[in-house]
């Protein structure tokens, strides 16, 4: 097969300049493939990969290749891209970041992987993630990155000093990179935001529900979304309307909406958008170089006919411990299931005849307290604390209580404005090992983005420049568009029109 492409050029494209390349045969499915892998082991140093199976990507490649000479190419028909190893997939292993599942292979796809199959999505290999997705710098990860042997964070394309955001930090740091034209993420409480505006790609968690949970790791399961991440509003487009629709006989939360083309309204005019900017958002601990960043996207959004309304989130400081009540609540249920019997790791030497337990107890004990990490088991003694007798209703209700009126809040926001603009996180990406030691850093640190999160509306990030301070110097910095429930096409298309305007979301960090 003759290529005009260059292959140096073949990472630069697009989702939708590679997938039009793919169509017209410029380049073939297993050439992409071999391209894009090939750049992962290049680039192993940045430990996104957590693993990859040369053989079956290459088959689905070419049974990419064959449905496209036989003219039943699907939309994303060729087109590698990567998971977030939250997913299950048959033919990699899922550990979800964890040594509780290292080395577990699921017999089935998440249901999110079959669709973007069905649609011909080529799967490059899974992408480390903070464990069970309890972080917000990837630095929770249990699992060795392709190509070393020993756990290390994922490194940030921009500064390999730094940390790629989390929990889908592998994501982010791939499509930053242009290891992969796009990959998937889940977002809990802005694990798709806050990793994409660290890393300077576009990522979009859609209305809680859209997409199936089927074959998503469990986290929390009134919060977990999955979702898209790539370099533009247009790429998320495509991917996202492959990945959402109803999927009532195996997620009984998925919502009964149907799925949309996602890409038909990206060129409709913002004239007269209203803007709600929420006063709570740029408030004490905001960088200036995020607020000038985001200032200057605000004045952008009007300069392209959209009108600013100041609006008022008034409980926004009060998601931080709801969420963290609420989450791990959940999450200490969902972990349950891992007790060495079902799933994963089982500890061989758990007998202690000096011990008060029974045999069984015993088992359970040793095999979760060497399955999971620090973050899980501190998650799941909150949890476990905050649902229990006599906790119950001071903790947990009182949570459920402010999670509505949080979502109340949004409600009446949205009488005055059409999306809601604000940073995405406080600050750019930090140095590995700064918060390492202190989890209320890091809980911090979601501020802007788990109000979206508890309310269950669809949230973007979007690049809007880079720190200029010396300290953070050429950090990208992310700006948050939130909108109404089932209002991603109106948030893709803000987007869309904003990068039409501005090239924050083209720029490569160097070496890559
Ligand atoms: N999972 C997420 O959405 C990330 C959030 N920082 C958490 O640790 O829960």
């Amino acid at each position: 097969m003759t290529t005009p492409l260059s292959h140096t050029a073949l990472h630069d494209l697009s989702v939708q300049e590679l997938t039009q390349a793919l169509q017209t045969k410029q380049v073939s499915a297993v050439e992409a493939a071999q391209h894009f892998l090939q750049r992962g082991q290049a680039h192993a140093a940045l430990g996104a990969y957590v693993d990859t199976n040369t053989d079956a990507t290459l088959a689905q490649a070419r049974a990419a290749d064959a449905r496209i000479a036989a003219g039943t190419a699907g939309a994303l028909e060729g087109l590698p891209i990567a998971h977030k190893d939250i997913f299950v997939t048959r033919d990699f292993a899922t550990t979800a970041g964890s040594r509780m599942l290292k080395g577990y292979r699921s017999p089935f796809d998440a249901t999110v992987v079959d669709k973007l199959a069905k649609v011909g999505a080529v799967t490059l290999g899974k992408l480390n993630c903070d464990e069970f997705a309890m972080g917000s710098s990837n630095e929770n990860s249990a699992i060795a990155p392709m190509g070393s042997d020993s756990v290390q964070p994922v490194r940030n394309p921009w500064n390999t000093e730094r940390i790629p955001g989390g929990s889908s930090g592998g994501s982010a740091a791939v499509v930053a990179a242009r290891l992969a034209p796009a990959a998937t993420g889940t977002d809990t409480g802005g694990s798709i935001r806050q990793p994409a505006a660290f890393c300077g790609v576009t990522g979009i968690k859609p209305t809680y529900g859209r997409a199936s949970r089927y074959g998503m790791v469990a986290f929390a399961s009134s919060l977990d979304q999955a979702g898209p991440m790539a370099r533009s509003a247009e790429d998320c487009a495509l991917l996202l309307s492959a990945m959402c629709g109803p999927d009532p006989d195996r997620d009984s939360t998925s919502l009964d909406v149907p799925t949309e083309n996602f890409a038909l309204k990206l060129n409709d005019s913002i004239e007269g958008l209203r803007i709600g900017v929420p006063k709570e958002f740029f408030g004490e601990g905001l960088s200036a170089d995020v607020r000038a960043s985001v200032d200057a996207a605000l004045k952008q959004y009007e300069q392209l006919g959209a009108k600013l309304v100041p609006i008022t989130l008034p409980r926004t400081e009060l998601s931080i411990p709801v969420y963290y009540i609420i989450a791990p609540a959940e999450a200490s249920s969902n972990l349950s299931r891992f007790d060495g019997v079902k799933f994963g790791h089982r500890a061989k030497d758990f007998a202690d005849h000096d011990s008060k337990f029974p045999l069984l107890d015993q088992m359970y004990r040793r095999t979760r307290a060497e399955g999971f990490g620090d973050e899980v088991k501190r998650r799941i003694m909150i949890g476990t604390y905050v649902l229990s007798h006599g906790y119950y209703d001071a903790y947990y209700l009182q949570a459920q209580k402010i999670r509505r009126m949080i979502a109340d809040d949004f409600q009446n926001a949205f009488k005055d404005c059409d999306v809601i603009a604000g940073p995405v996180a406080p600050t750019v990406a930090w140095k590995i090992g700064e918060k390492s030691d202190d989890p209320v850093a890091n809980y911090l640190a979601d501020i802007f983005t788990l109000s979206g999160s508890l309310a269950g509306l669809p949230g973007m990030s979007i690049p809007v420049g880079f720190a200029k301070a010396d300290a953070d110097k050429g950090m990208p910095i992310g700006m948050q568009l939130l909108g109404n429930y089932c209002q991603e096409a109106r948030l893709l298309n803000a987007a869309h029109r904003f990068q039409q305007a501005t090239d924050y979301h083209l720029a490569k960090p160097a070496g890559f």
